[in-house]
């Protein structure tokens, strides 16, 4: 369970937050209360009487242990405590100071039911040294429930890669704001239920996870072409490009019309058909000033007249959503054809396109910021965790969507969804993070083992969820 619409900082962030509220008065030791207090609170909740066992780290993040291990004890909880060495000087050592019982050596100690990690947080800066990797482990696999100060020890906080963090850690209590960790990578896996705890540090970040949208009814004067119109191109497999029309359909556009060689194949009557044979058709009916948004990619296929329907695309001067094949098409030349675009474009790859069109160094969000700055374009890399992000620099991310999505044709159905959002007017993050939760919200109330043809008929219980 992600935090909908919370803030996302890097460590250096996070440093600089808490740095701007020592600016006002507000000291290192009343910060590290306030943190210990809230993982006192969530770690109540969850032990339920049963006896705790706290790790506690050399630095901050042990010194929030020590402030829940004192707090949880003071109200009657059976806590024992266990240390890498002493503390770093400051409000660590203070805290460390105010703890009242014995502080034993981690390595000799004992599982109990409840464990509480206060090894590393977004200090961590190397990866676990073998032997407290493996205590560590050891102790969490045999804890009935395990939950991390601020991140899972051993994930790198704003890559979310893998520097020996156990798995089952069940529960993490993010401090002041989430971090890349949380969402990425394997962090994303290793962080189990993710609380934010708001422990009074205001901070700046363009960075988001993906919230519900607000979606608006239509207006009395509304009629089919001012909900927006959307063109789908249709190419080799006509399959995939109908599921993306329906999703468009359900997805909230008030026209749909599928365009290609042969568009007559099964759909919905309301899905309206023109048939285009040549590049110079697809010009002609593109020309159309009804149409709000062009859906180019999904089941278009690669050969040449596939090149051609895609310059055709990207010469229009409409909004335009690339997915599938138009982006194995682009390859590592992306940047330079979305030169000549004038209008907006969105770009959908899965971590394959993706890795394929741009090279690229750092995270997941590093990653797709730089290629949406290279490219102009609104870039949508899917993924268990969905990283949005604008040339503008605004990120949007989501993260545990259902795993059942990991199916033939729901990148389909999300491209449909995309050009319905475009078709309303949605400009940069926000039409792709609307359509990034409906696919979303759509899966989960699709259940289990779901085709991607089933994804549509819940969009419309999805989107009345967003009025
Ligand atoms: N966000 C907030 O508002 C607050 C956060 N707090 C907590 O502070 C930690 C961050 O604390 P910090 O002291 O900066 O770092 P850590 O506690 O995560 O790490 C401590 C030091 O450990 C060393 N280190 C790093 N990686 C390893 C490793 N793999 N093995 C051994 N040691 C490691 C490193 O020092 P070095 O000098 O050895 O490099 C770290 O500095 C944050 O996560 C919160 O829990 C505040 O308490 C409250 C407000
Ligand atoms: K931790």
């Amino acid at each position: 369970m992600i935090p909908a619409g919370a803030p996302i900082v890097t460590a250096a962030q996070m440093r600089a937050a808490e740095d701007a509220v020592f600016r006002t008065g507000v000291s290192q030791a009343a910060l590290m209360e306030r943190a210990g207090e809230a993982v006192a609170r969530e770690a109540a909740r969850f032990a339920m009487g049963r006896p705790i066992l706290v790790l506690a780290g050399p630095g901050n993040n042990g010194g929030d242990a020590y402030v829940a291990a004192r707090l949880l004890h003071a109200n009657g909880h059976d806590v024992a405590l266990v240390a890498t060495g002493a503390p770093k000087p400051g409000a660590a050592a203070e805290m460390h100071a105010r703890w009242r019982g014995p502080t034993s050596s981690l390595y000799a100690a004992r599982p109990r039911p409840v464990l509480i990690d206060g090894l590393f947080g977004t200090g961590m800066a190397r990866p676990l040294e073998r032997g407290l990797a493996a205590v560590f482990a050891d102790l969490a696999s045999h804890a009935d429930f395990t939950l991390a100060i601020d991140l899972p020890s051993g994930i790198d906080t704003d890559s979310g890669d893998d520097l020996g963090a156990p798995r089952g850690i069940d529960a993490t209590v993010a401090l002041g704001a989430l971090k890349p960790a949380h969402l990425i990578g394997a962090g994303l896996e290793r962080s189990g239920h993710v609380i934010l705890a708001d422990i009074g540090i205001p901070v700046e970040t363009r960075s988001r996870t993906v919230a519900r949208p607000s979606l608006a009814t239509p207006g009395i004067h509304s009629h089919k072409y001012t909900r927006g119109l959307v063109a789908v191109i249709e190419g080799a497999m006509p399959g995939a490009a109908r599921l993306s029309a329906r999703a468009a359909m359900a997805g909230g556009a008030g026209y749909v019309v599928l365009a290609g060689g042969e568009p007559w194949g099964a759909g919905p009557d309301a899905l309206v058909r023109r048939e285009v044979g040549t590049s110079e058709d697809l010009a002609e009916f593109l020309g159309w000033d009804r149409i709000d948004a062009i859906v180019l990619g999904p089941g278009l296929g690669r050969d040449r007249r596939a090149e051609a329907f895609l310059r055709t695309a990207f010469a229009a001067p409409k909004p335009l959503v690339l997915d599938g094949d138009a982006l194995s098409l682009l390859g590592t030349g992306a940047a330079r054809w979305l030169q000549s675009r004038t209008a907006p474009t969105w770009l959908t790859p899965h971590a394959g396109e993706f890795d394929r069109m741009f090279a690229g160094q750092g995270s997941k969000i590093d990653r797709t910021l730089a290629a949406a700055a290279e490219t102009g374009a609104t870039i949508l890399h899917k993924g268990p965790d969905t990283v949005i992000a604008s040339p503008k620099g605004d990120v949007r991310i989501l993260s545990g969507a259902s795993p059942w999505l990991s199916t033939a044709g729901t990148g389909d159905v999300l491209a449909g969804i995309l050009g319905a959002q475009v078709a309303q007017g949605g400009k940069g993050v926000a039409p792709a993070e609307a359509a990034v939760w409906l696919h979303a919200r759509a899966a989960g109330l699709a259940g289990a083992a779901f085709i991607a043809d089933r994804l549509i008929d819940p969009l419309a219980e999805a989107i009345t969820e967003c009025l």
